[in-house]
């Protein structure tokens, strides 16, 4: 049959009125009916509430746009690998899926309105299976990797070096899920800080979070010799490999990750384009690997690093640079200024990243060169933070129609348990 896309919106909006409700309806008889899914899931089910939600939310909102559908269902397919979900797993879910509809959208509730939500349900497991076997042709669903260095840069902070037992393929810039033993089934997301290396290893920047299970599991009781879980790398905020414009790369604290990864890349690559690396933190105490930054810096003439203090007084100085800019991010780079001829690359706590991606703008940058995963930032909520309601695809704010490869629509699945999409503060 051919769907009518109204119909599914209508009946999804419904269900947005009252989320927590009808998530609770939804997982009540997920696992009422089916006892032995609730080992897919995490121990906590408040994320998971909102990663549904977010799916469902792409599957009603994105019907118009068939290949960023069919795109973003692929990577969710391929992503549900690490939660160990099969493919019988799916009917059950769509079963508790149309049931949930029937109860909370019952005033537009109709056959028509089934036959469609069946029908995109069907089409949407499809899509996911087949990206599922194929992955499974070239990849393990999940990385153990040792903890081979874990250097604790502050109480609450560690930059943890990992060696995975077999290949795992990424991007300088881009994350991957980790999971920690202490905290099964639960999968945060961390930048890889390094460019691929010979030796596999890879390198986390961890700040642990009041609320962080796993950030607080990696700084505080992890040792070398420990292992972890990694999943499949994802993320958009690579270098464009057609651009041969400089860069302005803006880290705010542990958002340093990518950008030093971006700039081991460059440094590999021979490719000569000048870096100007603003590096964001609280206060002098907090610029936790300066020293590494200041070696990059003395080692490639075409690197600057600049350090931006917010919350120090004017001119504090810590014996590395007297009268170093200082304010929020944002606003000492409009007082700069001249980055209009530059691609972007923005990281940090995700208002940061908005409010540098709306000066950036005002400076003249076109969205299309300024990548950033904010979106995937902002859908990573600590598992007891505020869970923000589902958009629709391209309606995230100025900020979130920025990034290359269409990052801002392409959220992906970064969190725990299956069906949907992980909506968690970024390494929470
Ligand atoms: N790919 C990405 O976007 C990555 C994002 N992160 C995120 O970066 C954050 C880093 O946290 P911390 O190290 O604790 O950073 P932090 O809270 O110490 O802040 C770092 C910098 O961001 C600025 N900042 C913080 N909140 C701001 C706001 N509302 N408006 C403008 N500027 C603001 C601070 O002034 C400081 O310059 C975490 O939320 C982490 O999830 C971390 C790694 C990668």
């Amino acid at each position: 049959m051919s769907l009518d896309p109204r119909i599914l919106k209508e009946s999804f909006s419904r269900l947005e009125n009252e989320p927590g409700k009808a998530a609770g309806y939804f997982y009540g008889r997920l696992f009422a009916e089916n006892p032995r899914l609730r080992a897919l899931f995490p121990p906590a089910m408040g994320a998971q509430c909102d990663r549904l939600f977010h799916a469902l939310g792409r599957i009603a909102w994105s019907q118009d746009s068939p290949d960023e559908l069919s795109a973003y269902l692929a990577r969710l397919g391929r992503d549900h690998r690490r939660f160990g979900v099969l493919p019988e797993h799916y009917p059950a879910v769509g079963a508790a899926l149309i049931a949930t509809l029937r109860t909370f959208a019952a005033e537009v509730w109709s056959a028509e309105a089934e036959a469609a939500w069946s029908a995109a349900y069907r089409s949407a497991c499809d899509t996911m299976i087949a990206a599922a076997e194929r992955d499974a042709a070239t990849a393990p669903p999940w990385w153990v990797a040792e903890v081979v260095e874990h250097d604790r840069r502050a109480a609450d902070l560690a930059v943890l070096t990992l060696r995975p037992d077999a290949s795992l393929p990424y991007t300088a810039g881009q994350y991957v899920p980790v999971q920690t033993a202490r905290w099964p089934r639960v999968w945060r997301p961390y930048s890889i800080a390094n460019a691929p290396r010979p030796d596999g290893l890879l390198s986390l920047h961890v700040r642990a979070l009041p609320a962080g299970w796993v950030s607080g599991a990696l700084v505080r009781h992890t040792r070398p010799g420990d292992t972890v879980l990694l999943g499949p790398a994802m993320g958009t905020m690579t270098l464009d490999p057609d651009s041969d414009r400089d860069l302005l790369l803006v880290a705010g604290g542990t958002g340093l990750a990518p950008a030093k990864a971006l700039v081991e890349q460059l440094a590999a690559s021979g490719h000569r384009r000048d870096v100007h690396l603003l590096m964001g933190a609280r206060t002098a105490r907090d610029l936790y690997d300066l020293a590494d930054l200041r070696r990059l810096e003395s080692e490639h003439p075409w690197l600057k690093v600049v350090p931006v203090l917010s919350d120090a007084p004017d001119g504090e100085r810590d014996g590395d640079v007297p009268h170093r800019p200082h304010g929020p991010l944002p606003d000492v780079l409009e007082r700069l200024g001249g980055w209009d001829g530059h691609d972007a690359y923005v990281a940090g706590p995700a208002p940061m990243v908005r409010r540098t991606v709306t000066a950036l703008q005002r400076l003249g940058l076109p969205l299309t060169r300024v990548h950033h995963d904010l979106l995937r930032a902002e859908e990573i909520p600590s598992p007891d933070g505020p869970r923000p309601r589902v958009q629709p695809p391209g309606q995230a704010g100025s900020a979130g129609s920025a990034g290359s490869a269409g990052s801002a629509v392409s959220t992906v699945s970064t969190g725990s348990g299956g069906t949907g999409v992980a909506r968690q503060r970024h390494g929470g």
